[in-house]
């Protein structure tokens, strides 16, 4: 019997391979010819990021300096009014339509009521203010949830564990409207309690109100995601326990379609998916059914994730935050809360 010789790789001559006379296959539909030049990848391209698309949420405190480093947040400060109006004209100078400030609010001042959230004096009124004053063209809209002024962190007051539902309305609408007193354009509920939006709604129009607009954190998730954000406002210091009794769970859609409903028969203007990337089904599935402004939020633990990547040199960061952003326009929502809303419409200015 012969014995057989194997080879375990082929011979050098029958490695060469003839680029140029292989036979073609024969394709009707070749996808790859849309993406043969930078004209025609323009020409085909289906969704757009424009400065139009931001909303900036910016950091307040009051203090002597201009910035105060947020440690969990590279690159983003806590400002003080001065520097928040500089700030915002300069974001209507970029072409970014709104901002969204929050505060950092100091630890005397914070009480089981969050009773600071009803001064009209109080550091959000006071920038509210001082930037509808300077920088009338650019949109504010403000956030009305008690979690910055409550001792216990959470958004609503409490009855020894339980933050109740109905209590904390009522605070939420005193809020809301001394922020429209202030001059806030949007009022943003983000406590999650039901039926804060039709409440807010009606104390607004009885309060003169009527051109305020409310934008719903409809679908807001008890998130994981939230941590750098605690840490810029200062409640990772206070928040006793979590958000689960009244913000949703992760795993639930169904759910979030719900909630987007109530909030639209509840009169909001705008309803938001929170956080963004890793809800953009939500995103998708909400935006396909209501066909309603529909915005998410690009949230803190999302903006560090990729900062940290970014800063150790393991992502090209303008790429990967345009790309990012892009991602929710194709989900479907008409814009997007981001931290990197100054960065992004720096960049694509630079691009045109
Ligand atoms: N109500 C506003 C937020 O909770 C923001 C969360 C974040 O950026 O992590
Ligand atoms: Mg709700």
């Amino acid at each position: 019997m012969k014995s057989r010789v194997v080879t375990p790789f082929p011979a050098p001559e029958s490695r060469q391979v003839e680029v140029h006379s292989a036979p073609s296959l024969g394709l009707t539909r070749r996808m790859r010819r849309n993406r043969k030049a930078e004209w025609s990848r323009r020409l085909v391209r289906e969704n757009l990021l424009t400065s139009d698309d931001l909303i900036w949420p910016i950091f307040l405190m009051d203090a002597a300096e201009a910035c105060t480093p947020v440690e969990w947040m590279p690159g983003v400060d806590r400002l003080n009014i001065d520097e928040a109006v500089r700030q915002a004209a300069a974001a209507a100078e970029l072409g970014i339509p709104a901002i969204a400030p929050f505060p950092f609010v100091e630890k005397a001042l914070r009480d089981p009521t969050g009773s600071e959230a009803l001064n009209g004096q109080n550091l959000m009124c006071r920038a509210v203010r001082a930037i509808k004053k300077e920088v009338p063209q650019i949109g504010i809209i403000c956030d009305a949830a008690l979690d910055p002024y409550t001792s216990h962190g959470h958004d609503g007051v409490m009855d020894g564990e339980r933050v109740l539902n109905d209590a904390s309305v009522a605070i939420l609408v005193r809020q809301a409207l001394a922020l429209a007193d202030a001059g806030a354009d949007v009022i943003a509920p983000s406590d999650m309690m039901d039926g804060r939006v039709a409440a807010i709604r009606e104390a607004l129009d009885a309060g003169g109100h009527e051109d305020v607009q409310i934008m719903a954190y409809a679908a807001k998730y008890a998130s994981a995601f939230y941590g750098p954000f605690r840490d810029a406002i200062g409640t990772n210091a206070t928040l006793i326990g979590d958000k689960r009794t009244y913000q949703m769970d992760p795993a639930n859609s169904d759910e979030a379609m719900a909630e987007v409903a109530l909030d639209l028969e509840e009169g909001a203007d705008m309803i938001m998916v929170k956080p963004g990337l890793p809800y953009l089904d939500v995103v998708a599935r909400v935006k396909e059914h209501f066909r309603v402004p529909t915005f998410a939020y690009q949230v803190s633990g999302e903006y560090a994730m990729l900062m940290a990547a970014v800063r150790n040199g393991w992502l090209d960061g303008d790429k990967a935050i345009l790309e990012s952003l892009l991602a929710f326009k194709r989900a479907g929502a008409d814009g997007v809360l981001t931290y990197f809303a100054p960065r992004v419409a720096k960049a694509l200015k630079a691009a045109r």
